[in-house]
């Protein structure tokens, strides 16, 4: 497993996990938006969407759900664009329906058993461990930012985990996504990164105030800051927040690419700005 890892993650410069401490805050809108900012700034991404709940991403880029394959080298992920500047591999392309229950297409239906009951069971501990081992099944290629492993929720760190195993920890570089009001689930996720030594790249504060779709205004309709304040007192970096714009989950919900479609408003500034800072702690680190 080890070789296999170093095989498809060696011209791999960063790997950037995202995460959070419950469901709905944004993971999968945060990675999708600064992989595409990163793209727009000239770098080669991977996103890995490991959300086993829902994936959304594919959606996210209007990929659908295309046939996947499998190289010598281990999954050969689709490319949203024809420079082949922006890879995804989905967990949901191995599934039969990613609306329904986990059943994995083509030749990984026999685990389906094995995930059935650990799906009852809720023992998603060996399910992340398998996971682990999807991050090292895909062909990668040369890329400079992976951003992401949007982690699943519920047990995101055993992604940790099994990376730590993999002896791969300088790799694991989390940047964690909290509302302005949800501090205390990515606290506890904080407390885990510290005591098994994996660096925390920083936290964005997603939803932080509310755009008006008629003027632009932006409104604080919950309390803002809860994302700086969380950084402060865990000594983590402070990446930037996010807005809760309309337009963006517009563009989500179409599968457009916000970052081209709206490069004047105030929530491009703000995810540019926190890829800026992102490639600044990468490329400095
Ligand atoms: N900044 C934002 N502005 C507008 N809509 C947003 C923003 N962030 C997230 N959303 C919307 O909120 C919903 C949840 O976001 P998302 O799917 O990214 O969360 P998640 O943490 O990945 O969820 P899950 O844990 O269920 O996978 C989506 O409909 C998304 O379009």
């Amino acid at each position: 497993m080890e070789q296999n890892n170093d095989g498809s993650l060696s011209q791999v410069r960063h790997v950037v996990l995202v995460l959070s401490g419950k469901g709905g805050v944004g993971k999968s809108t945060i990675t999708t938006e600064l992989a595409l900012a990163l793209r727009h700034a000239g770098k080669k991404v991977g996103i890995l969407d490991v959300d086993l709940c829902g994936p959304s991403i594919p959606r996210m880029l209007c990929v659908g759900r295309p046939d996947v394959h499998q190289c010598d080298s281990g999954w050969v992920p689709v490319y949203t664009d024809a420079q082949k500047s922006l890879a995804l591999m989905s967990i949901g392309f191995l599934l039969e329906d990613p609306d329904e229950a986990v059943v994995w297409r083509g030749p990984k239906k026999n685990w389906y058993a094995v995930l059935q009951l650990y799906w009852s069971l809720t023992l998603f501990i060996d399910l992340f461990s398998m996971i682990g081992q999807f991050v090292s099944d895909v062909a990668w290629g040369e890329l400079d930012v992976p951003a992401g492993g949007h982690a699943a929720r519920g047990r995101p760190m055993n992604i940790c985990q099994y990376w730590r195993i993999s002896k791969n920890t300088e790799w694991m570089v989390p940047v964690l996504v909290t509302t302005p009001q949800s501090t205390g689930d990515v606290r506890r996720e904080i407390t885990f990164c510290k005591k098994t030594g994996v660096r925390i790249l920083g936290i964005v504060e997603n939803m932080s105030g509310f755009v008006c779709p008629h003027c632009s205004e932006c409104s604080n309709i919950f309390s803002k800051g809860g994302g700086e304040e969380l950084a402060k007192l865990t000594g983590s970096m402070f990446l930037g927040s996010v807005p809760l714009d309309p337009l963006l989950s517009k563009s989500i919900e179409e599968g457009r690419d916000f970052t081209e479609s709206f490069p004047d408003s105030a929530t491009f500034s703000a995810i540019s700005s926190i890829c800026q800072t992102l490639l600044n702690s990468l490329e400095t680190a």
